[in-house]
């Protein structure tokens, strides 16, 4: 512990001694809007779609949909005592009717949209939610999946009275391979209860999610979350092997090999991995785990320019290679949220940029020598201004807050209006700044952080107040500047009900038709989770 607080102090004070002051590079000449070279995938029609004013479910002073996600309601079926009847037959004790239970069921985790769901089902097994979608499905009942309602994009909660499918109670782990690090799991398994599982066997989880204390595998493998770990283990696509998945008829798909290699035919599983709940409800997951590394470390760095940032990043992919883990950033302007909202201190002095940059390998005196190397080259050629680093747990876990804790900050900041956009690397500041100079002083906040090693900005800005003016002011203003640098407007995070109309901004309309097939195929009803994913001009 104490040669780790001096290996701490020996760095700071080396970087702070070697970096007193550093030129700023010269800004971009800012320009509103990114030379587009590719045409806007975005038909006609799909703007009017996309701009509907009628407000559905306003519930007084509560939260609400905007403008933009008010879909009308689909005729599906009120549901009526019989059908409860049978669901208490199948779920005794576990189909829940109060509505203050339902009461957390029914908003989302930013409070920002609701619906009316007067059913919650808790089902335990994979039957129970196969005779559930058989039922609904015949009695054309509306079915809203839900895991741990950590979603940002409206996904997870019903937007009327769709019935409230939960898979909390679906978490027991089935099977775990300590050879080949293959766990199979139930859906409702919380993310951060796999992994101090899978700690205990010198095992991780391939992917980490701020939200890992309440998010569930099964949700996360539905909407393909990233996180913090991307960079090195890649994605879901990559890790999960298998999925079991009730289709909407009620048929159980048992696809959970776990095994590396399958080409039989499709990858049918893909199909459900980042679908949202709309093609099926994901019950179990086989997922592959990299062994637990013995040796991490995390550093926080500053720098002053967002191109001193990119090269930092070059470098260190460069000269830390393979035990790089995790590249993050957050601008000033979040950690000016932090100090204010959550009292999380600057652990180094203030600069326009801060970097998470964590490795993780096999062996800590190699490890320690790489990043000793690559920060030595980070301070000589003046990139970084500031730094500390963290070896020991407490502290790795206190530099981690810092970016992992900028969500939180920002819900005591005001009303957030968040953009989860894909870009090439090199341009990802440009939207912030770019933003800043469109909103003008219309915003309260605007703060850009993200995952820099997977292209993924997070662009949040907030209002005292929902404010519909300022909405009309970032969209489409955002989409288009993404849509002109051929990025996503949704890296990670998916479409759920708030971007669903923007789907077209990010791919061709051939391809959502064909998305739109996939869905009449598999739930020629629509009764998953409705209104999600697919923009309105496909219901
Ligand atoms: O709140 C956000 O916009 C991002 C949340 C999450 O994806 C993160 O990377 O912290
Ligand atoms: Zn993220």
């Amino acid at each position: 512990m104490a040669g780790v607080f001096h290996t701490t102090l020996a760095l700071r004070t080396a970087l702070r001694y070697l970096s007193p002051s550093c030129t700023l590079t010269s800004a971009a000449t800012a320009r509103l809007l990114p030379p587009g070279s590719r045409k806007l995938l975005l038909p006609a029609s799909s703007v009017q779609s996309g701009v509907c004013s009628r407000r559905l479910h306003a519930g007084a002073g509560g939260p609400t949909p905007s403008p933009a996600a008010a879909p009308d309601r689909l005729p599906f079926s009120k549901v009526t005592q019989e059908d409860l009847d049978f669901f208490k037959k199948v779920l005794p004790g576990r189909t829940i009717t109060d509505p203050d239970l339902l009461e957390a069921n029914n908003v989302d985790w930013l409070k920002s949209v609701r619906g009316y769901s007067e059913v919650l089902l808790r089902p335990q097994t994979t039957e129970e939610v196969s005779q559930i979608l058989r039922y609904c499905n015949s009695r054309n009942l509306a079915v809203n999946p839900q895991g741990g309602n950590t979603g940002l994009v409206g996904g997870s909660v019903p937007v009327y009275d769709e019935i409230i499918l939960s898979t909390a109670l679906m978490n027991n782990i089935l099977t775990f391979d300590g050879v080949s690090g293959i766990l199979t799991c139930q859906a409702g398994c919380i993310l951060e209860n796999l992994s101090n599982y899978l700690e205990e066997r010198d095992y991780i989880m391939p992917l980490d999610l701020g939200a890992k204390g309440s998010c569930q595998i099964g949700g996360n493998v539905a909407t393909n979350a990233g996180g913090l770990r991307l960079l090195r283990y890649g994605s879901l696509r990559g890790t999960v092997l298998g999925l079991e998945v009730v289709l909407a008829d009620g048929q159980v798909l048992d696809c959970l090999a776990t095994l590396r290699k399958d080409n039989t035919g499709y990858d049918l599983k893909q199909l459900f991995i980042g679908s949202e709940g709309t093609l099926g409800v994901i019950t179990a997951v086989s997922i592959l785990c990299p062994r637990k590394p013995k040796s991490v470390n995390v550093v926080f760095l500053g720098c002053e320019t967002f191109e001193q940032l990119l090269q930092t990043f070059k470098l260190c992919r460069g000269m830390l290679g393979e035990i790089l883990s995790a590249f993050e950033f957050l601008d000033s302007e979040c950690m000016r949220l932090l100090n204010t909202h959550l009292k999380l201190p600057n652990p180094i002095t203030d600069c326009p940029f801060y970097v998470v940059i964590e490795t993780a390998g096999s062996n800590p005196t190699h490890d320690e020598e790489k990043l000793h190397n690559f920060l030595e080259e980070a301070m000589t050629s003046s990139l970084v201004t500031d730094g500390t680093v963290a070896t020991e747990d407490t502290k790795i876990k206190a530099l981690w807050s810092m970016r992992e804790r900028v969500t939180e900050s920002l819900t005591h900041d005001g009303f957030t209006y968040k953009y989860d956009i894909s870009l090439p690397v090199e341009r990802i500041y440009q939207l912030v700044t770019d933003m800043r100079e469109h909103l003008g002083d219309r915003a309260k906040s605007v703060v850009g952080y993200g995952h820099v090693g997977d292209g993924n900005l997070h662009l949040n800005i907030t209002s005292p107040a929902k404010d519909p003016a300022l909405l009309a002011a970032i969209e489409p203003f955002v989409y288009e500047w993404t849509a002109g640098c051929q990025g996503s407007i949704s890296a990670e995070h998916g479409l759920g009900l708030k971007k669903r109309n923007y789907i077209y901004y990010s791919k061709p309309s051939q391809a959502v038709a064909l998305m739109g097939n996939i869905k009449a195929m598999l739930d020629p009803k629509g009764i998953l989770n409705p209104y999600k994913t697919l923009p309105d001009n496909l219901r």
